[in-house]
Order: structure tokens, then sequence, then C-alpha cells
């Protein structure tokens, strides 16, 4: 079976790419079947370069193609916050619930048709010795008032889909897999997965 590694460790993303992967036969190595030493500093300012250092760091150290995810919610009435301090918005550790909570306060009293926003995902691919390239795809929709579902991942409980009237998280796998950020991207990525996976 092939193999394509991406440089991540969160669970959420792993399984996402692990389904979106397997239908099209190829397997999934991510940081935690690997034993990468250092710990990748995401200090750029975008996506696309927060997703070029986390691939970049390991395609240098084991001289393979590498990909990765940079994701995040950009809410508008927000100026595009969270963005990519989505992951540690609430600051210190990850804290899904933390960051929920603070989407929600930030925008008490914002009425509905303010309440947009998208999840964005950037997936960089670097293959040694070429130039980097990235993919990026997008789900729109709305924060909700409160969380709901226990699907998915980091935020989810609280986007809300319209077409759907389900949060993300209301979702089944196969139906996020189909619509999602990540999803749009991935299809994006598959049209040059043979340079990736060799
Ligand atoms: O509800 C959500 N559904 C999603 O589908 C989704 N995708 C991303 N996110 C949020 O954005 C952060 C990414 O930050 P991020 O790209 O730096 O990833 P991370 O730090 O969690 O792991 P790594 O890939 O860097 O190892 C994540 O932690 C989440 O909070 C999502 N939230
Ligand atoms: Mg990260």
């Amino acid at each position: 079976m092939k193999t394509v590694i991406i440089a991540t460790e969160n669970k959420g993303k792993i399984k996402e790419f692990k389904e979106l992967f397997a239908e099209k036969g190829i397997e999934v190595q991510s940081l935690l079947d690997l034993s990468f030493p250092d710990e990748i500093e995401e200090t750029g300012s975008t996506f696309e370069e927060n997703a070029i250092i986390k691939a970049a760091a390991l395609a240098d150290y084991y001289q393979k193609p590498v990909i990765a995810d940079d994701s995040g919610l950009e809410i508008d009435a927000l100026d595009g916050e969270p963005g990519v301090y989505s992951a540690r918005y609430a600051g210190g550790a990850k804290n899904d619930d933390a960051n929920m909570e603070k989407v929600l306060e930030n925008l008490k009293g914002v009425e509905e048709s303010d309440r947009t926003a998208r999840f964005v995902c950037v997936i960089a691919v670097v293959i040694p010795g070429q130039n980097p390239f990235t993919y990026r795809g997008t789900c729109e929709g709305l924060i909700a008032n409160g969380k709901t579902g226990t699907n998915g991942f980091g935020y989810d409980p609280i986007f809300y889909l319209p077409e759907y009237k389900k949060t993300m998280a209301q979702l089944l796998s196969e139906e996020k897999n189909r619509i999602s950020h990540r999803a749009n991207a991935i299809k994006q990525l598959m049209t040059n997965i043979d340079e990736v996976i060799g």
C-alpha cells in the first residue's frame, strides 16, 4: 500500500486524513506514528506559512515528501479571529472547550446575520529539493449561540451549517468528509497525489 507522511499530531485531523485517503487506497503516517525529535514552532502569520513550516521540518529530516495541514476558523465579526491562532485561542494548552467559550463570549449580542464564519484548511506539500506548494479549502457557516453535537473536533459544535440545519458536530463523519474545508483541500491535492507518494 502507498503511504503518505502528514506532519500533524492532531487526532481529529489524523482521523479525517485516514478516512479521506483510505478512499484512494493510501495509508497515512502522522507524527503519532513517527519519532520526530523536535517541537515544531508555528511562527508564520498565514495558514500557508505555517503549513509549509510543518511539512518542511519533516521533509528535511526524513528526506521524503511530506504534507501538512494548517487550519482554523475565521469569524467575520472578530476581524478574522481566531485564524492562525485557532488551536490556542484561549491561551496556553490546546483546549477545545475553552476556545469555544471564548468565541461565544466574544460574539455575545451579535445577531445571527452578523455571525458569518468559515473554516479554512491549507495543505502544504514539501518535496525535498523542490519549491513547496499549497492548496486552500474553505467551508462557510455561522457561529451558533451554543454547543450542539459530539462528532468531529475543535469548533465543530458551534459551527452551524444553515443548508443542513445542523452543526458540523452533528454531521456523520462521512457527511463532514464530503463538505469540509479539509475535504475540499484534499480534493485539490489528489490531482497531484502521484508526485507526493512517488
Ligand atoms: O471545529 C473544527 N473542525 C475542523 O475541521 C477544524 N480544523 C481545524 N480546526 C481548528 O483549528 C485548529 C488548527 O490548528 P493547527 O492547524 O495548528 O493544528 P493543531 O495545532 O491542532 O495540530 P498540528 O497539525 O499543528 O499538529 C484546530 O486545533 C482546531 O481548533 C478545526 N475545528
Ligand atoms: Mg498546530
